[in-house]
């Protein structure tokens, strides 16, 4: 766990930080040289003087013996000398993986206390060296004699060149650095040191370190505060919906014992159903299992069916929709202004609502409706193979790359793979658009064509697939479509999915001069599962109808043509000629 976290790193000032007093203020105050230091250090602090400088005047003034260093040690031992809240804040912080750092200008002997009272090790502290006097008789040490110029925290600069080398040691995504002094801020505004600062504010407040600061706090419980665990909240109980919960419910659990990322409940939003005389939710909080739409699989003890929406949603930060597409609109109605307003979403169900103004992707309507940031997960991911934890891929698409790992951290296992690309548009597009060319499939395996007619249908389809994305939103990416949102979800929907076997009944029952509606098939093949490729293919075709684009997605229109009992089935052989005969006559 920790090394799937090391991507972040937490660097810490120390002196007016960590401990309440810069210590060698402390130290010479205890020598009783305390106002003659005071001065320097303030003015370096201000940036009146540099670092060099003042270090050199404090470190002269001060001039003391090994003896008297201890004796001060001992006089104010380093669990009195903490800041409020600092001792939480770094537990929670190592408690997640991340690695905490401790950078200061301060002396190494007098800095070393204080990070083994923070559990915090030696080779994590970046501090200056007292130069000792030994005495050349008895081997010694004696006095303190200056200090160690070759450490880089002994310069101007020295906090972000101290970073840049921990990043050329380690591959930290983000380093953020926590200070009071313009020293920290230096941080971020030279190149290659930390991502971000965050200015403390809870002993000294300097006005240019606040201006300067990503985020200031004069409290550190506000930061741990947003280190609280996630809770996170599923909606909906489909066949994906459980298969994905049980990803979920394995990770919440074992982040749960380990870096207490995510809290262990789940809580599920099930539409509530009668199933053998029993409600569903029972059932589950029961057996562990959804009998109706993942049977013989256990989705993990640690999710609670909830039959109320919002219920299931109350204290969530961290929102999963999963349900068809086209329920999608009334329940983020239903969620409007009742859902956290710093919470996170996003979005499982493939499909779009059509309005006059154009296409709206689900994890658009979620963020329009709730207000709040909506990623998407899509891919090869066929529900009972992933509950029967067969190897998978799946592709996140995020606008905001934190939430984009966050919920990489959430779904993915050692046998479920998750990339991520900053492309939301591409990857629910292709999840989306799939469904029709799946119904395609069908039609193929129905007429029993062979290999060679359903990868020439494949390959149209894909191309018609990526076109419309990148038509409709210019940000798409050509790339996504290698993901396993595009080609690789094509693949096993067109050969595993529900749609191609129903697809495929229809052409069946159709040739054998009983034809049977999609609505019929779909409620005799799936259980009460729901089919998502006809509406969508419905919902397509309005657009291509309102763009006056129809014959140049042949295959999209003839697939149209065929669910709408305008075109034969046998005319997805023929679709560049058969997509003109369905045109509606002028
Ligand atoms: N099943 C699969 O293998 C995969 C499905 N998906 C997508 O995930 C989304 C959800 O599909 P599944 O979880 O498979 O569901 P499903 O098709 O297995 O089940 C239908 C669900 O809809 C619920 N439902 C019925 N009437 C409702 C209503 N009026 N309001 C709200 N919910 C209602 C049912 O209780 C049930 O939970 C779909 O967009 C689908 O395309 C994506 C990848 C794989
Ligand atoms: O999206 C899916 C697989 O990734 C499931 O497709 P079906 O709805 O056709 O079963």
């Amino acid at each position: 766990m920790a090394t799937r976290l090391r991507g972040y790193a937490v660097c810490f000032d120390v002196d007016c930080t960590v401990t309440q007093q810069d210590s060698l203020d402390l130290l010479a105050e205890f020598l009783g040289r305390g106002e003659q230091v005071a001065t320097i250090t303030n003015k370096a602090m201000n940036g009146e003087v540099s670092l060099e400088e003042a270090l050199k005047d404090r470190l002269r003034i001060i001039d003391c013996k090994p003896e008297e260093l201890a004796s001060f040690i001992q006089a104010h031992p380093p669990s009195s000398r903490l800041t409020k809240g600092i001792r939480e804040l770094i537990d929670g912080l190592q408690a997640r993986g991340k690695a905490v750092y401790l950078i200061t200008g301060g002396f190494r002997e007098l800095t070393l206390p204080i990070a083994r009272e923070l559990g915090i090790p030696a080779a994590n502290v970046f501090a200056n060296r007292i130069n000792w006097q030994v005495d050349d008789e008895t081997g010694l040490v004696t006095r303190m004699v200056g200090l160690d110029e070759r450490e880089l925290t002994s310069r101007q600069g020295g906090k972000p060149a101290a970073i840049a080398l921990l990043r050329e040691m380690y591959p930290y995504e983000t380093v953020a650095m926590v200070g009071d002094g313009i020293t920290d801020l230096e941080a971020v505004q030279i190149t290659g040191g930390a991502d971000m600062f965050i200015g403390y504010g809870g002993i000294v407040v300097r006005d240019a370190v606040r201006d300067g600061a990503d985020w200031f706090v004069d409290d550190f419980d506000d930061l741990t505060q947003a280190l609280k665990r996630h809770q996170v909240a599923f909606i909906g109980s489909g066949a994906w919906a459980c298969a994905a919960a049980k990803l979920v419910a394995y990770n919440c659990k074992l982040s749960s014992e380990g870096t207490g990322e995510f809290a262990e409940a789940v809580r599920m939003w099930v539409y509530e159903e009668e199933v053998g005389g029993r409600k569903l939710t029972d059932i589950i909080n029961e057996t562990h299992e959804n009998v109706k739409y993942l049977p013989g699989i256990s989705i993990g003890d640690n999710i609670v069916a909830c039959p109320d929406l919002l219920d299931a949603v109350k204290d969530a930060d961290v929102l999963v929709f999963c349900t068809p597409h086209q329920f999608t609109r009334d329940i983020c109605r239903q969620l409007r202004g009742k859902v956290n307003p710093t919470a996170v979403a996003i979005s499982l169900t493939k499909g779009m609502r059509v309005r006059a103004e154009g296409p709206q992707l689900i994890s658009e309507l979620v963020r329009k409706n709730l207000n709040i940031d909506c990623s998407v997960l899509m891919g090869a991911n066929i529900a009972k193979d992933i509950g029967n934890e067969e190897l998978s891929e799946a592709t996140i698409g995020y606008a905001v790359p934190s939430n984009g790992e966050l919920f990489k951290r959430l779904f993915e296992t050692p046998n479920f793979y998750v990339q991520l690309v900053p492309d939301i548009a591409g990857a629910e597009m292709a999840g989306t658009l799939k469904n029709v060319v799946a119904l395609a499939a069908g039609f193929v395996d129905g007429l029993g064509k062979g290999p060679n007619t359903k990868a020439a249908i494949m390959r149209a389809g894909l191309n018609e697939m990526r076109s419309l994305a990148e038509r409709i939103y210019p940000t798409v990416r050509d790339e996504t479509f290698f993901e396993s949102c595009g080609v690789a979800d094509l693949i096993a929907t067109c050969y595993g999915g529900r749609n191609r076997l129903v697809a495929e009944a229809y052409v069946r029952a159709y040739q054998s001069g009983f034809p049977k509606s999609f609505d019929i098939l779909e409620a005799e093949l799936l259980a009460g599962q729901k089919l998502q490729g006809v509406l969508t293919s419905d919902e397509v075709q309005s657009i291509l109808q309102i763009k006056g684009w129809e014959t140049e997605y042949p295959l999209f229109t003839t697939v149209n043509g065929i669910v709408n009992g305008l075109l034969p089935p046998v005319a997805i052989t023929t679709y560049k000629s058969a997509a003109l005969q369905s045109q509606p006559q002028a």
